[in-house]
């Protein structure tokens, strides 16, 4: 199986080396000839603004949509996950819009504009998912086809959407490669 990375700006070699240890090579997208034969997409943490201009400029935005269209599987983490909503409060920053959510940017307030929290996720079993949070965005308000997956301070922060997911932390920063097997297992359904 081929995953792509969006390897524009951001946290994207973390989450090669996340799918080197389960056994993937990952792929470094940069260019829409390369999304051709990935199976799934990881869209790295970062800065959303930078990597939303850097799609259009680079001619990506239209070709990962009709990808995704198509059945393609869509992971986005932190800024992924700002750019996979469809409705960002206060900003017309450019996006993918393929997510029926709203999300705030920097959300979590500036006291703890980074921090980490124990998440209990159903799909994850008993032991807590380790999140760590920097200027995280919440998902503000989801459609009905949104799963809500995991909430923190009441604030939702897993959610996926038939082949796209999205989490408002950064696991590959972290040595638990749970949120990575479940994306790749989406894949394979
Ligand atoms: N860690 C992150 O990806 C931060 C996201 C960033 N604050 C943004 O709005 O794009």
């Amino acid at each position: 199986m081929r995953i792509g990375v969006l390897a524009l700006q951001g946290a994207f070699r973390e989450h090669c080396r996340m799918l080197a240890e389960l056994g993937l090579q990952a792929v470094e997208i940069r260019k829409a000839v390369e999304l051709e034969d990935i199976e799934g997409l990881i869209l790295p943490g970062g800065e959303s603004t930078a990597i939303g201009k850097m799609l259009n400029d680079w001619g990506l935005m239209g070709t990962v949509r009709a990808r995704a269209a198509r059945g393609m599987a869509v992971y986005g983490t932190c800024a992924g996950m700002i750019l996979l909503a469809k409705e960002i409060i206060d900003s017309e920053q450019p996006r993918l819009g393929l997510m029926d959510i709203t999300v705030r940017r920097n959300a979590f307030g500036r006291q703890c504009e980074s921090f980490e929290a124990d998440l209990s996720v159903n799909e994850f079993g008993v032991e807590p998912v380790r999140a760590v949070f920097i200027r995280a965005p919440y998902i503000e308000a989801a459609g009905p086809a949104v799963q809500i997956m995991a909430k923190v301070n009441d604030k939702i922060v897993i959610a996926r959407q038939d082949k796209l997911l999205v989490t408002a932390f950064h696991p590959e920063l972290t040595r638990d490669l749970r949120i990575h097997e479940y994306f790749i297992k989406m894949i394979k359904e």
